[in-house]
């Protein structure tokens, strides 16, 4: 089920100005990979043109080798968790995840509507789907907790649930760790190095420069919607051009470790 991910050349203007100008990067299968910038780097509107909530101007993006830039989101085979992605209030956890798993159900609305045995099947199906997802998310206990009653770190691990329902081969996780606390933070770090190492492709934003550098195989560094690094994060940590892009020409002595990108990472 581990796919890679092929970025080739993608451009994306808003108003004349590139967010993203000639991004090409490869994820192999099973991979881990970061992506960090600093604000307005593009790393956002990367992740969208991936997974189809933006069209892209020029360039291509293939899994496997099979280009999938002119899909709809929901065709790409691409689990996407958001930012700004917030849990359904009002549905329980299980509820919440049932909505993600609605989506890959093939018999559709009007086998539904007729009730044909096929639904029934279907329904079962589904239930069953988010269960397991709920489980693999350590989530199987609050399953009938109303979602919006969960911590803020379960709240994520929900949402990656709803992202694992839809059957992805490629994970997107837009800042997964922003606003959680500590212990919450290490708990979806186990939860994401688990997810890598049952066979998933992760690309991961984060602005915990600490947090990634743990957790990546390989890192690539956004500035100005251009790729100004790629590697390891033993390498990306001793790029000049990325303490640059952190602090400014001024500011940087090569000497000086920058508290964002070496000094957090120890
Ligand atoms: N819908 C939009 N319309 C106009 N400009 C946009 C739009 N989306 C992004 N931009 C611009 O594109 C550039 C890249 O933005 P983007 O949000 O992708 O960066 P980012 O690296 O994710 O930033 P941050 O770390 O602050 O989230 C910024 O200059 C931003 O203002």
């Amino acid at each position: 089920m581990t796919v890679e991910l092929t970025v080739d050349k993608v451009s994306r203007a808003f108003g004349g100005v590139y967010a993203v100008r000639d991004v090409s990067l490869t994820v192999p299968a099973g991979e881990l990979r970061a992506v960090i910038g600093p604000n307005g780097a593009g790393k956002s509107t990367l992740f969208a043109l991936i997974g189809g909530q933006l069209a892209a101007d020029t360039g291509t993006v293939a899994l496997d080798g099979i280009r999938v830039e002119r899909r709809p989101a929901h065709r790409r085979g691409i689990g996407v968790v958001f930012q700004t992605a917030r849990v359904f209030h009002g549905m329980t956890a299980f509820e919440n995840v049932m909505v993600g798993a609605h989506a890959v159900t093939r018999a559709g609305f009007l086998a539904a509507a007729l009730r044909l045995p096929r639904h029934h099947r279907d329904e079962r199906r589904i239930r069953e789907k988010a269960l397991t997802c709920l489980d693999r998310v350590g989530l199987a206990d609050w399953a009938d907790r109303p979602a919006e009653e969960l911590p803020l770190g379960q709240q994520r691990s929900l949402q990656l649930a709803r992202a694992l329902c839809g059957e992805p081969r490629l994970l997107l996780l837009d800042e997964p760790a922003s606003g959680l606390r500590a212990a919450e933070r290490e708990h979806l770090a186990t939860l994401i190095t688990r997810l890598r190492t049952e066979g998933l492709t992760i690309l991961l934003v984060e602005h915990d420069v600490a947090f990634v550098m743990r957790l990546a195989d390989r890192i690539t560094v956004l500035d100005l919607g251009r790729v100004i690094a790629d590697g390891t994060p033993a390498e990306v940590r001793a790029n000049p051009e990325v303490r640059t892009a952190y602090l400014g020409p001024e500011t940087v002595r090569p000497s000086e470790p920058h508290p964002g990108v070496e000094g957090v990472a120890g």
